[in-house]
């Protein structure tokens, strides 16, 4: 997969220096304007993308395309659930992150995806984070307790709850384990998942207070931190403050921001 970042023909993505508004140490913040179509690959007969274009070879199934990213188990899921085309915002996250940086010395870019209300965010983070965890997984022993690969932050119940309902749809079949870290649900028991989903609050319970006699959130594992509606995130005192913490134990991990 390391040479298809450069393969890939047209991209409007670009880099841009951070900007004083956040808050988080990016070198370098990457944009997709997600308004405008951005191609992964030029099809031949102009058609739309299509998520099966992109499923990994098997049993006797060949990759339409040089870009095999997908897990056919994941584009099932989606394909039960009537997803068949790749929107803008989409394509632009999977190039962000199942794509070899094109400065593979530098840590990755943060990335932060703007595009309008109902344009497909939730499935633009959490396919290509669920497929990231998918080939995490197939490399580790089978019997390896797993910790959180992938934190996802929104700040409502209600937004947490959709995301969840989302990614539960998306990893049936698979062995991703998504855990939800919210509202009145009870408290997580360990700390052994691949995903979580949380709100500020009820991941401030499991994290940082070692005294609590609560499960704490065990981050080494840590890849990427998803923020959806960043705009109204990064102005949280508290959210400021659980990214500072982390950060501290976690130098490498991606930054992925969802605006509106
Ligand atoms: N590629 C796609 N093909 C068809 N439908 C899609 C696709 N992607 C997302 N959708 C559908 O579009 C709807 C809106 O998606 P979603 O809620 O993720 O949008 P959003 O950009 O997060 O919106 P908001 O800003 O309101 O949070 C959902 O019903 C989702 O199932």
């Amino acid at each position: 997969m390391d040479d298809n970042f450069n393969k890939a023909p047209k991209c409007q993505y670009q880099g841009v220096p951070e900007g004083d508004e956040f808050d988080f140490n990016a070198e370098e913040i990457h944009m997709a304007y997600c308004d405008t179509p951005i191609d992964l690959y030029q099809n031949d007969d102009e058609e739309p993308l299509k998520y099966e274009h992109f499923i990994k070879p098997f049993e006797g199934h060949y990759p339409k395309t040089p870009y095999a990213l997908f897990d056919v188990e994941l584009i099932d899921n989606l394909y039960k659930m009537d997803i068949t085309i790749m929107r803008p915002s989409q394509i632009a996250s999977i190039m962000a992150t199942l794509f070899a940086s094109p400065e593979p010395t530098k840590r990755k870019p943060d990335f932060l995806c703007v595009s309008s209300t109902g344009s497909g965010k939730t499935l633009a983070f959490l396919v290509p984070m669920i497929q990231m965890c998918m080939e995490q997984i197939q490399k580790l022993p089978s019997k390896t307790h797993r910790t959180p690969m992938v934190l996802i932050f929104a700040h409502t119940k209600t937004l947490v709850a959709n995301i969840y309902q989302t990614a539960e749809k998306l990893v049936q079949g698979t062995n991703v384990k998504i855990s939800l870290i919210a509202g009145k649900t009870k408290f997580i028991d360990d700390t052994y998942f691949d995903i979580g989903i949380c709100t500020i609050g009820r991941f401030r319970n499991h994290f940082g207070d070692p005294e609590s006699g609560r499960i704490q959130i065990d981050i080494s594992a840590l890849k990427y931190l998803i923020v959806d509606e960043a705009d109204v995130m990064v102005i949280e005192p508290e959210f400021r403050k659980i990214v500072h913490e982390m950060k501290m134990q976690v130098v490498s991990a991606f930054l992925w921001k969802v605006g509106y």
